[in-house]
């Protein structure tokens, strides 16, 4: 089993021995509850890199939602076990009081790509992402970083955060590992009930067929329109958005020449999904 770390303190002892000698550390955050989308991710870093690190951490400051950070699903011991075969050398699991003390006052916020999509929706997240995220490079000593990019519009904030600050992490971007019907995998998707999970697979096919019909030459909003009817008739409570951005800014783009991506967020039985996919 992978050593558990609950200080700051404790996990410093591994990694400053690490560093002294010389080795490449690969850090993995995580909010727990793992699947294979995580586990996707610390394979990757366990292929590149001479150390591997996995955080969990249910970050309160980047949910803007109480009842969300509440109903999060906290499954240490199967996470565990589940990183035991990957194998990773540590999981840092802090206290929230670990990560902020008493008197904690820093807020690290990136403009521009944070502000739209989830920004939007879910007030605050961001800051709350950046900042957690500053702080477990800095705890973890890593050179490298892993995240997905089914949380697409994160991962460019957090390539912008590392940019601006001048971290010494390099971020690697790992694809979405998806269910068989093409949903992508979230600890949020156990909340679905057996009928909503059995639906969940129209928002992948969607957005598929929507960037499919772009692709072939329909208008963006029309191919839009389309997706945005098909999840709703599929029994979706809400679409959202279903958006056409590019790939690095986030911000509208009609020019079919430079990368963009799909991105939408829906709700079905209650659970609030998001995905995306490159045009
Ligand atoms: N299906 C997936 N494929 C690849 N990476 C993923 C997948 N799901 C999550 N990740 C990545 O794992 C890291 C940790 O994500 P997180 O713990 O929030 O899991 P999650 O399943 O996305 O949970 P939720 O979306 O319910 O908060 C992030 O970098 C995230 O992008
Ligand atoms: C990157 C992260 C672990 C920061 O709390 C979280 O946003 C997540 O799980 O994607
Ligand atoms: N998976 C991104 C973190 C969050 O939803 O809060």
């Amino acid at each position: 089993m992978p050593v558990i770390v609950r200080t700051v303190a404790d996990l410093r002892a591994h990694t400053r021995a690490w560093r002294a000698a010389g080795e490449v550390i690969g850090v993995v955050p995580t909010m727990g509850a793992l699947h294979d989308g995580h586990l996707s991710l610390a394979r990757a870093a366990r292929r590149d890199c001479d150390r591997v690190i996995t955080t969990i951490f249910v970050n309160p400051m980047q949910f803007n939602n109480p009842d969300d950070l509440l109903k999060y699903p906290r499954t240490e011991e199967a996470d565990a076990a589940l990183l035991a075969t990957v194998p990773v050398d540590l999981i840092f699991a802090p206290a929230p009081e670990e990560v902020y003390p008493e008197g904690f006052k820093t807020v690290v916020s990136v403009a521009g790509v944070s502000e739209p999509l989830e920004g939007r929706m879910r007030p605050g997240h961001f800051d709350g992402v950046a900042t957690v995220v500053t702080k477990l490079f800095g705890m973890t000593l890593a050179d490298r970083g892993y995240f997905g990019q089914k949380d697409w519009q994160q991962l460019q904030v957090v390539l912008r955060l590392v940019r601006d600050l001048n971290m010494a992490v390099q971020i690697v971007g790992c694809e979405t590992i998806r269910e068989a019907d093409g949903l992508a995998m979230s600890s949020r998707n156990v909340r679905l009930t057996a009928a909503g999970r059995a639906k969940a697979g129209v928002l992948y096919a969607a957005i598929t067929a929507a960037a499919e019909d772009i692709r072939a030459g329909q208008s963006d909003r029309m191919a839009i329109r389309e997706a945005a009817e098909a999840i709703r008739a599929a029994g979706f409570e809400r679409v959202e958005y279903i958006e056409l951005r590019d790939a690095a800014t986030l911000m509208p783009s009609d020019d079919p020449a430079s990368p963009r991506r799909m991105l939408a967020a829906v709700w079905l039985d209650g659970v609030r999904l998001i995905d995306n996919i490159p045009v």
